[in-house]
């Protein structure tokens, strides 16, 4: 009873989630859905490619089907060389016939004669070895050949199965069929292949707030990520997506497109809708759809606690929490190891790299969570540099280069621990620079034209300060940062410590943004605007974020004023903009060429100096010096002043 009482309290709390832990909920998973290949089809050669043989295959003829000749040249009888050489070469009568490939011999090669044979011809009965055109002299008249070498049994000959042997297997059920193995099949002559029928896949995304790439985005809408992504994962996994898209959040609308789904498909994936809200929703639906239905609802993981895998008659149904991040690594822990059995095809390699964490990182008790991470190369092996960006977000997936998990007993990790990040994609290899800063556009240009001078750069967003704390414990290469000294009035070069050394990178023209016609702000100069602005007690601002250079401009024109939409402290420009541009804001500051982007209005305040920390000992580091040269180049000018930027560092 006591349980009982426990777990209806839980429910409660919980709503429905009964929440197990990953190594749980994959075991009930594993039970309550056959993870096997699925019957095979057969399918002409041709149309094999990117498939998965669904048995072994073994060969039904010798390949080569005949011994053969290797050399242009002519078949004889090894003996008959025996001490052969320049001065008393062994004179062979020539067999009236000569082996073109596909000629089929009608002489003997007897004692003392030789017979002409093409690279591919068959050797003929009693010869043994082939001798190279270019090691025999001819004589018309009498139909003879000299042989200057003796010449060894077998020589230049391939033998009849020598390639594959009748009966041989020659490859394995389970192997993915490319260019390479389409040749041997031909090889064997074989025509029709049995291959691992794909998986179908029925892929949906479930929120009234979805749109598809490609329409317009109407005000509170975002594009459906999840779709196209576990789309392309499915395609990547050896399935066959069934792209069904988006479902209203009606209870009646997804209930008709689940059934519909589970009607043509082999496994079903639903993003979005499990957690709290509207969760119940599709709970309700699944449990409807078969049996047994539900097996879990919400695993001890993050990201992706609300994870739902149910059954319905043998199908799986598996909804995946709606935030990307969760979403794509559900799919990948849950669904991937599911639709490659399904395919037939072996578990996904996973390659983990051992990294050290180069600072503290705190974790939930009692989720397991596992942290999205870049790798990069620290001062002593590799470094595993955990992505600012939560669950929520498309790129903490998909730019990581791995992951790395936190124990569920475990609070957190400390600085200098070793993690095992295994990695995410085909081939990632650490890049040759890491640059954490603030952000800036003209940075993804630098980024760009590096590349084409062969450098791999990978950047991190957090901000300056946040910038320059990594640079200093050793996390990045480089630094972007802008951060005004209020005493000196100088940029950057005030913040820098012991070791460090500053690259002059360009001035960005900061300004107060507003709507355009906002006559509060029109034609004004920014303080005046500004003042005006704090006297009207219907006017909203938008900050920035202590630590950011533009958070220091902002102090400097409302000093101690707390304006409504004073602790709207978004990280970035874009953010500022954004909130003004949707009226969410009316004035903020940021970047000319953001305002320039987002059709703000903008009244100039101050040139901050945009530039790059790091160590004077790293300088001739090759990446770092390639960077460091770029910035002054002509191309690397041109890009900046395209953007409205200004090239180079110069006085505060
Ligand atoms: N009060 C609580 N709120 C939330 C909890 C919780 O326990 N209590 N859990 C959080 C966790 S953890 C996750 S993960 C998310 C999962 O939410 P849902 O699975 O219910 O997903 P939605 O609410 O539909 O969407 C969440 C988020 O993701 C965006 N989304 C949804 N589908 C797509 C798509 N196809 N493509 C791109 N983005 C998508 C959606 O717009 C929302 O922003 O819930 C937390 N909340
Ligand atoms: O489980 Mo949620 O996926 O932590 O973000």
């Amino acid at each position: 009873m006591e349980f009982a009482r426990r777990l209806a309290a839980a429910a409660r709390q919980e709503q429905f989630l009964t929440v197990m832990s990953r190594e749980e909920a994959l075991a009930a998973f594993r039970a309550g859905v056959a993870h096997a290949a699925l019957p095979p089809e057969t399918l002409p050669l041709a149309d094999t490619l990117g498939r998965v043989l669904a048995r072994d295959v073994a060969s039904p003829i010798d390949v080569p089907p005949f011994d053969r000749a290797l050399v242009d040249g002519f078949a004889l009888r090894a003996t008959d060389t025996e001490g052969a050489n320049a001065d008393r070469p062994r004179r062979l009568a020539l067999n009236r016939e000569i082996l073109a490939c596909g000629v089929a011999s009608a002489l003997p090669v007897d004692a003392g004669t030789a017979t002409p044979i093409a690279t591919g011809g068959v050797i003929p009965r009693g010869a043994d070895a082939v001798v190279m055109v270019e090691q025999t002299e001819f004589f018309e008249d009498a139909l003879a050949v000299d042989v200057t070498n003796p010449v060894r049994p077998g020589q230049f000959v391939g033998y009849a199965g020598a390639d594959m042997a009748f009966g041989e297997t020659v490859l394995r059920k389970g192997t993915v069929v490319t260019a390479r193995e389409i040749g041997m099949l031909a090889a064997c002559g074989l025509s029709e292949i049995a291959v691992v029928r794909r998986p179908r896949v029925a892929v949906l995304s479930t929120g009234d707030e979805l749109v598809a790439p490609g329409e317009a985005l109407r005000p509170g809408a975002i594009y459906d990520s999840n779709g196209a992504i576990v789309t392309a994962s499915v395609s990547e996994n050896g399935g066959e997506p069934v792209p069904l898209g988006i479902v209203r959040d009606d209870e009646a609308a997804l209930e008709q497109a689940l059934r519909e789904a589970l009607a043509q498909a082999d496994l079903v994936v639903l993003s979005g809708g499990t957690s709290k809200g509207a969760g119940d929703v599709s709970h309700r639906i699944l449990s409807r759809l078969g049996k047994p239905g539900i097996l879990v609802h919400g695993v001890a993981l993050k990201p992706g606690k609300p994870l739902c895998l149910a059954v319905s008659e043998g199908k799986a149904v598996v909804v995946l929490p709606g935030f990307p991040t969760s979403a794509m690594f559900t799919f990948h822990e849950f669904v991937v190891p599911l639709v490659r059995a399904l395919a037939g095809l072996p578990p996904r390699e996973e390659e983990a790299v051992p990294a050290r964490l180069p600072q503290r990182l705190a974790s939930e008790l009692g989720r397991t969570e596992f942290v999205m991470a870049s790798l990069a190369r620290g001062q002593d092996g590799p470094v595993a540099l955990p992505l600012p960006k939560g669950s929520g977000s498309v790129t903490a997936f998909s730019q990581a280069d791995g992951f790395f998990a936190v124990p569920a007993a475990r609070s957190g990790m400390e600085a200098g621990e070793t993690v095992s990040v295994v990695r995410l994609g085909a081939g990632v290899r650490p890049p040759d620079l890491t640059l954490i800063g603030s952000h800036c556009i003209g940075l993804d240009r630098m980024v760009g034209l590096l590349a084409e001078r062969g450098f791999r750069a990978r950047t991190v967003w957090v901000g300056s300060a946040g910038g320059l704390a990594a640079l200093r414990r050793g996390e990045c290469d480089l630094a972007a940062l802008h951060l005004l000294d209020p005493e000196t009035g100088c940029y950057n070069a005030p913040f820098l410590e012991p070791g460090m050394a500053l690259a002059p990178g360009w001035r960005r023209l900061q300004g107060v943004v507003f709507r355009e016609g906002d006559a509060r702000f029109e034609g004004r100069i920014a303080a005046d605007a500004v003042s005006a602005a704090l006297a009207d007690p219907d006017s909203v601002m938008v900050n920035r974020n202590a630590g950011s250079g533009t958070r220091l401009l902002v102090d400097g024109l409302i000093g101690a004023a707390r304006p409504p939409g004073f602790w709207n402290q978004p990280r970035s420009h874009n953010a500022v903009a954004a909130a003004v541009a949707q009226g969410r804001a009316d004035w903020g500051v940021a970047i000319a060429s953001v305002a320039r982007a987002y059709g703000l209005g903008f009244l100039p305040l101050a040139q901050e100096h945009y530039d790059f920390a790091y160590r004077a000992t790293d300088r001739d580091k090759p990446a770092l010096a390639a960077f460091l040269a770029l910035l002054g180049t002509a191309g690397a000018e041109a890009a900046l002043t395209e953007f409205g930027f200004e090239p180079g560092g110069g006085d505060s």
